[in-house]
């Protein structure tokens, strides 16, 4: 039923390669299909190969915050494409360069009086993101060292490992000393007057069961680190008290770091996300890649069969005056609140 569907479906211009035949194929192929050929600017991330471990970096790096931008989505599905055709890579850590924010989620400038061509291809360029990082035949770990509201805790959800950073007074979470950090991460949209949607939400319905994603979309919780941990949002927190660096790992990764972010090294979240990043590198590629088909491909299917009925929903949805003017006025509380510091 879901093949036919799908090739009707299938977005035009980013999934033209992505035909049911290789759907069913239970190969390396089908992730391959879903790479896309956008151009991006590169600067908005920043990415490196460590060829000997098998290890990738993929860092956001759109200041202030990696929110998401149409560009910063294209540049994430462009690097991630380039890693992906290196065979010796089998590994990516997912990282931003800002070590208190992972992602504050979409740009929410991008969704105020927005243009009517530029919104439709702003949110296939995030529906491509997931679907790149979702059906990736490369193991991607979530370096989570800050916070990851909304679709920042969708990009976490779409990886295969996720280790948050657990906070602290005088951590070391970039090597530096720094006042006290409790990064939150969850789908929040319902706190903006707005929901979650559907492949958001049944990312999260998978990711830490039904009960749990039904009250926290409800509600819109931003958990903090432990909490996270235990709703299985997370797999690991790390707390200095909880890890300790090695200095193969810490020199490996000096290996992996683009120049600006070398000093990441000496991050304990970078370390693990590092160690977890060896550890899937090392099981067979083949057999990793299949099992991740077994619980990924039937949501991958059917989220791409409904893809542009998304895009349309959305697109008539933001542009509604009520929900304008809650985002409004959530990005002046946003600004003053910035200001205020
Ligand atoms: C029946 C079917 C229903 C179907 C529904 C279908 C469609 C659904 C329709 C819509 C779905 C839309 C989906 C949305 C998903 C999203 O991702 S929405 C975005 C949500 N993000 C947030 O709410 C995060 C907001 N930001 C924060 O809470 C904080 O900034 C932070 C991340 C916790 C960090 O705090 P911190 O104190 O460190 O930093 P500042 O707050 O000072 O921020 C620094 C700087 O960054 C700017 N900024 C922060 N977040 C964003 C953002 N998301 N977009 C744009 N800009 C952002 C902030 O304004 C500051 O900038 P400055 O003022 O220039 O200093």
């Amino acid at each position: 039923m879901a093949a036919p569907l799908l090739s009707s479906l299938c977005c035009r211009h980013s999934l033209r390669h992505c035909s049911p035949r290789r759907f069913a194929r239970n190969d390396l192929s089908f992730f391959r299909s879903l790479s896309t050929s956008i151009s991006s600017e590169k600067s908005l991330v920043l990415s490196h190969v460590n060829e000997d471990a098998g290890v990738a970096i993929l860092a956001m790096n759109r200041p202030p915050a990696n929110s998401l931008s149409l560009e910063l989505n294209e540049a994430i599905c462009t690097s991630l494409k380039e890693i992906d055709t290196n065979p010796k890579i089998q590994s990516v850590i997912l990282a931003s360069t800002n070590p208190t924010i992972f992602s504050a989620g979409l740009d929410v400038t991008e969704l105020i009086s927005p243009d009517d061509q530029r919104l439709p291809k702003f949110w296939n360029s995030l529906q491509q993101v997931y679907i790149d990082l979702y059906g990736s035949r490369l193991a991607i770990i979530a370096a989570i060292q800050g916070h990851a509201p909304a679709a920042g805790c969708m990009l976490a959800m779409a990886c295969d490992y996720r280790i948050m950073y657990g906070g602290g007074e005088g951590s070391t979470v970039d090597g530096r000393k720094r006042k006290s950090h409790i990064p939150t991460i969850g789908l929040n949209e319902t706190q903006l007057g707005i929901a979650a949607p559907p492949w958001m939400g049944q990312l999260l319905v998978r990711t830490i069961g039904f009960r749990p994603a039904e009250r926290a979309l409800a509600l819109g919780t931003l958990f903090p680190p432990m909490e996270a941990l235990i709703e299985g949002l997370v797999d690991d927190v790390i707390t200095e008290e909880s890890f300790s660096p090695s200095a193969d790992t810490i020199h490996a990764l000096e290996k992996l770091l683009p120049d600006p972010i070398r000093n990441q090294a000496l991050s304990l979240v970078m370390q693990k996300a590092f160690q977890e990043a060896e550890l899937y590198a090392k099981i067979s590629p083949q057999a990793r890649v299949a099992s991740k088909l077994v619980t990924r491909s039937e949501s991958l299917k059917d989220m791409i069969a409904s893809r542009e009925a998304d895009t349309e929903y959305f697109c008539s949805f933001i542009c509604q005056d009520t929900v304008q003017k809650n985002l409004k006025k959530y990005v002046e509380a946003l600004k003053k609140k910035s200001k205020s510091k």
